[in-house]
């Protein structure tokens, strides 16, 4: 709703009221329509000012009500409405004013925000373009090449940056009263005036449409906002409205809308997590963490350091290596540096030491180990830390799959330890999986998920298994893309599938970015691969594919030694070239174990992989590793390069429809039979017997199989 006051004189307050971002709903813009109205009605009023409850002005558009029918006056025409009156109407701008926030506020004659307010059209980001004027007005106000990049790219700036566009006006206190009656309106109204552009518009148009096709392969919103602001720059207001209202219509019925707002609302409920224990945020303390150690300076180690520093914790960084421990020292800082740049951090980052002393963390209130993937290795760290720290002092692993609990075990305190899995690189990548084992006490979960947030990462609590969550679903998708390279495919060839659905990357390229040997070291540990391991297309009672076993005894590890699936310009080089080694290679391991290469269609190559990945999803639900499919899909969409627009690995299998994934994964697992991880899981098949509710329920379903020991 909305409410009306008169302040002292004659200016009429009108505040948006729906906490907790007044959210522009059916029942706000009603208030809205009926408040203006009564302004322009009461004749002592000269002026009108539109503001928020709670130091908020508005969210936009409230994202829930999209799901269900439109009620409630429409947003553009109450927009215009307000933009026509005759009485000048002033946005008085706290907090934040996204979207539809900021599209109201481009309605009204003059636009007043405090410094620290947040201003932005995010639109973009839930699939859709600016459709309330947005698309229209802002660039009439700021000009095309300005609306262009914060259009098309969603990015919100605070108000100092607005104010240099000419957008608005700031000031440092409170707004509590706005006067600004008595000035012409005519050139106040964004509709009417012509657009600011280049001279070369069409070329800037041009270029910006094959960027953000570059920077969001397959997404359309972003391409629709780009066609939105050339009919800005081209159109008379009245026509450029009707664009953005076809183009609105076509994104709001796409798949892709209805994926990116499910992205929007399960990154929130991850943030609520539970376990099956029934520990949550409500009943788990955090405590704040102020000193940490981190345990081995190696790819990982360096950036956790720099994740913990900006976040204003003071670090102290050990690493054996007397080689790795010199050049972290000069590593870090400059990171450190650069990272707080781009970031504009003005507070000083936490302090860091270096040392080749484990003795030196004795003081630390928290510890993430970072060595190598080695749980021998590991359990002599653990062992060594329990003895060095305070008790109280929680002890955490970034292993990307090892047992927790194995690493509990030898502490003092097993309740005191967890999983913090951070992705590479770890200052800047938004994933970080909380990994609590049997053992793991919720303060310490809390914690860890505290610290995840302050870090500003999207953190999700997952069990303990190998692999966890993301990794465990990685791996059928590893295996099948190898599959299919003994089958026929080229590295490029399944790539290419996989970039045209939307990843940054392909899984070839991935690997070599990652390093190869990196895999290579989990399969040996798991003693599928190494010495007196005897070379043959069957291990551990599955189908095998030894070929990047055999890439990687070639030394071929990927970027870091300039060969891997691909050829680079030399070791640490980016741009992946086919390698006609490769085609060699694959066709002398196809002819030594008398496999004959056939053509794949894409389309075999996309559900073999995806399909995988989503089975082994369903598994991890089944089992209790992930609280709900949202979990999954956050993790995917953040630390995997999961397309954003497809929602996550458990929406897509939603839309592609649960019963087509069964028949699918039924058909391959028929041709391959000796591949377990084809076979339909369990869950999969429960949900296409109760009909595939949607995605939404899944979680309701399964708490309820569960209770009923169904699953
Ligand atoms: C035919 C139709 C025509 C339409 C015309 C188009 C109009 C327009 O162009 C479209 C839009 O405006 S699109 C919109 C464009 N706007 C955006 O994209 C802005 C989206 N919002 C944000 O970016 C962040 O929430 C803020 C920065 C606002 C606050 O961040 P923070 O302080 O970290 O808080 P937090 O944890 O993030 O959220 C707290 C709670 O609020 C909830 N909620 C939030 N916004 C909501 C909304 N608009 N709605 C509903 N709910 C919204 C959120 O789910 C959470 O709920 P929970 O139940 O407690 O979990
Ligand atoms: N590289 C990745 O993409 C990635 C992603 C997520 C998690 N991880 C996990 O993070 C951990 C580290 O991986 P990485 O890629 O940074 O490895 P890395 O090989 O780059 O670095 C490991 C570092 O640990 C040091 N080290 C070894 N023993 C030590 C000890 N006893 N005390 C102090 N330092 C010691 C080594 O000298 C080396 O500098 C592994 O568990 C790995 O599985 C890696």
């Amino acid at each position: 709703m909305a409410t009306y006051s008169r302040l002292p004189g004659s200016v009429a307050l009108i505040t948006l009221q729906n906490p907790p971002v007044n959210a522009l709903s059916a029942a706000v813009r009603q208030g809205i329509v009926d408040t203006v109205q009564r302004a322009l009605k009461d004749p002592k009023v000269t002026s009108v000012v539109i503001c928020g409850q709670n130091g908020k002005f508005c969210g936009g558009a409230d994202i829930r009500e999209f799901a269900g029918p439109m009620l409630g006056p429409p947003l553009v025409p109450m927009i215009h409405a307000i933009e026509a009156v005759d009485k000048p109407v002033a946005a008085a701008i706290e907090g934040v004013a996204l979207g539809g926030g900021l599209e109201l506020a481009l309605g009204c004659h003059y636009r007043i925000a405090h410094s620290k307010a947040l201003l932005g059209l995010p639109e973009v980001t839930l699939g859709l373009l600016p459709g309330a004027g947005g698309s229209q007005r802002l660039p009439r106000l700021i000009g095309l090449t300005a609306a262009l990049d914060l259009i098309t790219t969603g990015r919100q700036h605070d108000s100092s940056f607005f104010s240099s566009l000419h957008l608005l006006c700031v000031c440092s206190q409170s707004i509590s009263s706005v006067c600004v009656s008595g000035q012409s309106l005519d050139s106040r109204r964004l509709s009417t005036l012509p657009c600011p552009c280049p001279p070369d518009v069409d070329s800037l148009l041009d270029k910006t449409m094959v960027k953000v096709r570059q920077r969001s392969r397959g997404a359309l919103a972003p391409v629709a906002c780009v066609q939105a602001l050339m009919a800005a720059a081209s159109l008379p207001y009245t026509q450029g409205m009707e664009k953005e209202r076809d183009l609105l219509t076509t994104l709001f019925n796409s798949g892709q809308a209805r994926a990116l707002q499910y992205a929007f609302f399960s990154q929130r409920v991850v943030g609520k997590w539970s376990l099956p224990s029934g520990a949550s945020w409500d009943n788990s303390a955090a405590r704040t963490i102020s000193k940490a150690a981190v345990i081995g300076l190696g790819t990982m180690g360096r950036g956790i350091v720099v994740a913990l520093a900006l976040t204003g914790i003071s670090v102290v960084a050990v690493e054996t290596q007397e080689k790795q421990l010199a050049e972290a020292s000069q590593v870090v800082p400059a990171m450190l540096q650069r990272e707080a740049g781009r970031r504009s951090l003005a507070t000083p980052p936490g302090v860091i030491s270096f040392s080749s002393n484990l003795q030196d963390v004795c003081e630390v209130e928290l510890v993430i180990e970072a060595v190598f993937e080695d749980m021998s290795l590991k359990l002599q760290v653990f062992r060594h830390l329990t003895s060095v720290c305070r008790p109280g002092t929680l002890l955490c692993s970034n292993t990307s799959g090892l047992d927790i609990d194995r690493l509990a075990a030898v502490t003092q305190s097993p309740g005191l330890v967890v999983g913090m899995h951070f992705f590479a690189p770890a200052h800047v990548m938004k994933l970080l999986e909380v990994v609590y084992g049997p053992r793991s006490s919720p303060e310490a979960v809390a914690t860890a998920m505290q610290l995840g947030k302050r870090m500003g990462k999207v953190s999700v609590a997952v069990g303990n298994c190998p692999g966890f969550v993301g990794n465990r679903m990685l791996k059928p998708y590893l295996e099948q893309a190898n599959f299919l390279l003994e089958e026929g495919a080229t590295p490029q060839q399944v790539d290419e599938v996989l970039e045209e659905f939307g990843f940054p990357m392909g899984v070839f390229r991935m690997s070599d970015l990652s390093g190869l040997d990196v895999g290579w070291r989990i399969r040996k540990e798991a003693g599928l691969t190494g010495p007196g391991v005897e070379s043959t297309r069957t291990r551990q009672g599955r189908r095998y594919s030894p070929l990047p076993d055999q890439v990687c005894e070639a030394g071929r590890l990927g970027q870091k030694t300039g060969r891997g699936w691909y050829q680079y310009d030399g070791p640490g080089g980016r741009v992946a070239r086919s390698d006609h080694w490769v085609n060699i290679f694959l066709e002398a391991y196809r002819a030594e174990h008398g496999l004959v290469a056939r053509s794949i269609a894409p389309e075999e190559i996309l559900e073999r992989c995806l399909y995988a990945l989503i089975n082994e999803g369903f598994n991890i639900l089944q089992d209790a590793m992930a609280a709900g499919p949202e979990d999954i899909d956050a993790i995917y969409v953040f630390g995997y390069g999961w397309p954003r627009h497809h929602g996550g690995p458990m929406f897509h299998a939603g839309q592609v429809g649960l019963g087509r994934i069964l028949e699918r994964l039924q058909h391959h697992h028929h041709n391959h039979p000796d591949v377990p991880h084809l076979k339909p899981s369990t869950l999969l098949r429960r949900l296409v017997a109760v009909g595939s509710p949607p995605v939404q329920k899944w979680r309701e379903f399964i708490n309820k199989e569960r209770v009923h020991s169904q699953l």
